[in-house]
Parts: C-alpha cells; structure tokens; sequence
C-alpha cells in the first residue's frame, strides 16, 4: 500500500541491522535495499520490467547526466522521468557534485556551487545547490540528494573540514529549495573524509535539520574497507534511528554485508551492472571472470540454483564465447545474473535479519564465496 506521504519504519532489528519499509505514493522500498543505477535514464542492457521482476523497487538517475542529455527542463516537457524512462516506481538522483568532480573538465568549487565544462560537448554549466534541487524536481525525483563536495581519500584534514563544512552550507540551502514536498524526500550527505571527529559533527549537524533521510558521502573513494567500516560505526550513533540511512556508491557483495551489519539501510554501485558488461559475474561461489580460458569448455552453468535464466540455462563456456566476441547478449545476460544476485542476497539479508539469525545468514553467504566452485 502506498501513501501521499513519505514514511520509513522499521519492522525488525537484529543487533544494528534493521529491516524496514519506505512508503511514497510511486511505491514501497523494502529495506536493507539495493538500489540499481540507471544513470542516463536506463540500468544499462536490462529492461525496466526484468529490473522490477528481479525484485528492485527503486532505481537511482543521475542530475549530471540527464542535465547534459537530453537536458532537465526536456525531461520535464515530455513528462518526467518516470514516463521517460518507463519506469513508475521510485526514483532516487544523485545531485551532480560526485560526477562534475568525476567526469567534469575545468571545474571550480566556491561557496556558490560547482562550475564546470560538460565532458559532452564542452559547455559551462553551473551547479548551484537550488539549480540541483531543481533539476532533480523538474525530472521528478522521488528521493533528491543534497549537492554536496565529495573528497577523494586519503586526504589532509583541512580539506576533508573544508569539504564538510561546505556541504552543511549546501544542505541547508537545498532543504530550503526542496521546501515541503508531501511524498517526497530530500536526503543530507554526511561528509567529513577518515576523520572521525569530522563525521560526527556532520552527522550531528545534519540530523539537526530534521531530514526525512541521511547517506553517508565521501566512502567508496579510495580507502580501505575498514577505514569505510570504522567511519559508518563512527556516524551511526549520531543518525537518527527512525530515518533510513543510505551508503552512497557501496558496493561489494561483502561491503554491503558489513554495511547492513552496521545499520545500513540503502545501497547503490554501479559494480553488478559494470562488471556484468565486462564480463565479471557474482554468483554464491564467489566472482569469476568469464574471460578466462578455464571456461572455454565449461558446460556447467553460473548457478543451476539460482532462479535467474542468466544463470541456470547457458553453460559458462557460452558465457565465455560471448564475452570473449564482445557480444551484447553477453552483456545481457551477465548484467541479468548480477543484479539478480544482488537482489537475491539483499532478500537474504531482510528475511535473516526478520528471523533474527543475521550473523549465522552472514557465515554461510562468506562460507559459499570462500568455497568458491563446488
Ligand atoms: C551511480 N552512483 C555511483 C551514483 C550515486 S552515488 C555517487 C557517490 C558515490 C560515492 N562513493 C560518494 C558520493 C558522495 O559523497 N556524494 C555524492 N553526491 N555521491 C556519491
């Protein structure tokens, strides 16, 4: 059932990990989630059905993209992004800073915004946090990202503090912006780089502005899994319980493990759909890379278990042919295997914390990738 409003409740908790629902009128998340990237307004070699049949309820479009191609303000014009893209569920966008600073040329941050040349056609845009807030309107965004500054790690303190600090700044400028938008949500950044005083006066600062939800920003970039690890440990007691927690750009089938162990609610990577287009397949044995030669004469499929035709009606030796001739079903099939994957361990992970038996849940998931092929 869905609601005019946006709600988060959490249904059960099994040590830090929580189960919990999202409610908005475009539908329900059902958390511990793994939100699929459709950047440029598709999860790349997947239909929308097969992405909702795989068990995703939500799907993450990107402001830099979509204001490059086709452009916000066109979107809009030809419905939103919903009607764009096909699919009626909900919709979570990323602000635009993580990518100008990814994929930008000549770009410039100062208190106003980002300023930046497209990695398209060169043009210069300017990426204000009200500008962000409004792109991500005008595409209809369900859950909106507050422009923030993402450093990369390690770096010094100061920058790290500089960095954060901004991004309070800019959050509070997009709270404003965003306004009251019943059945909408705009989320907080926690930034603050490796150090731990850092995160917690972001943390703090931002739960103070009583968003209806909080990523933690600035992992993922570069640094060790602990180092990740430590620094959501470090945040969590400063989130507010009732508000659902997002890991920007994580990850691993084992850092999201060791991210929902800790109370992580929502998770988005582009690795099940990259890797899969580069044939790299996760499956319960563990990853292989369906290049290698040892497949060549495979007849075995991925996983006869698995549920997902990707993985139990074509031989690895196949698989490989495909990869190996640059094939786009080969891409098809091994994005399919992946995401399902993924959703299936994130199911794994709602129904093991639901039934209180997380960490046995957890032992057996390492125990099957460390066995790797049986
Ligand atoms: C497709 N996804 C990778 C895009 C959404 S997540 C991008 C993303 C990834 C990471 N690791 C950190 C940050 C961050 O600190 N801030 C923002 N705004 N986005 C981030």
């Amino acid at each position: 059932m869905t609601t005019e409003q946006f709600t988060f409740t959490v249904t059960k908790t099994d040590g830090m990990a929580r189960t919990g629902e999202i409610r908005m009128p475009r539908g329900v998340i059902r958390t511990p989630a793994f939100m699929p990237v459709g950047t440029a307004a598709t999860v790349k070699a997947m239909y929308p059905d097969q992405v909702k049949a795989l068990g995703a309820d939500v799907v993450l479009g990107n402001t830099y993209h979509l204001m490059l191609r086709p452009g916000a303000e066109r979107v809009a014009r030809l419905g939103g992004l919903h009607k764009f893209m096909n699919w009626p569920y909900p919709i979570l966008t990323d602000s635009g800073g993580f990518q100008v600073m990814s994929l930008a040329a000549l770009r410039k941050i100062d208190e106003t915004g980002v300023t930046f040349q497209s990695h398209i056609d060169g043009s210069t845009h300017v990426m204000t946090p009200e500008r962000s807030i409004e792109i991500q309107g005008l595409l209809g965004s369900d859950i909106q990202m507050q422009l923030d500054e993402c450093v990369r790690l390690p770096c010094t303190d100061e920058v790290a503090e500089k960095a954060m600090r901004l991004s309070l700044r800019w959050a509070e400028r997009c709270r404003i912006a965003f306004g009251e938008q019943p059945g909408k949500a705009m989320f907080g950044i926690v930034q603050g780089g490796a150090v731990e005083r850092l995160r917690i006066e972001s943390a703090k600062e931002l739960a103070a502005l009583d968003l209806k939800g909080y990523a933690i920003g600035g992992l993922a970039v570069g640094e060790p899994q602990d180092v990740m690890l430590r620094m959501i440990e470090t945040v969590e007691p400063h989130l507010p319980k009732e508000k659902p927690r997002y890991l920007m750009g994580v990850g691993t089938p084992d850092d999201i493990v060791e991210a929902v162990r800790r109370g992580v609610d929502m998770f988005d990577c582009v690795m099940p759909t990259r890797a899969g287009r580069h044939g790299q397949v996760f499956t319960r044995h563990g990853r292989m890379n369906l290049r290698n030669a040892k497949y060549a004469e495979d007849i075995r499929p991925l996983d006869a278990e698995s549920k997902c035709a990707a993985a139990n009606a074509y031989s690895r030796a196949y698989l490989h042919h495909l990869v190996r001739s640059n094939e786009i079903l080969g891409m098809m099939l091994l994005t399919w295997n992946n995401l399902a994957y993924y959703q299936d361990l994130m199911a794994g992970l709602r129904r093991a914390i639901a039934e209180g038996r997380l960490e046995d849940h957890i032992a057996e998931i390492k125990e099957g990738w460390a066995r790797g092929e049986s």
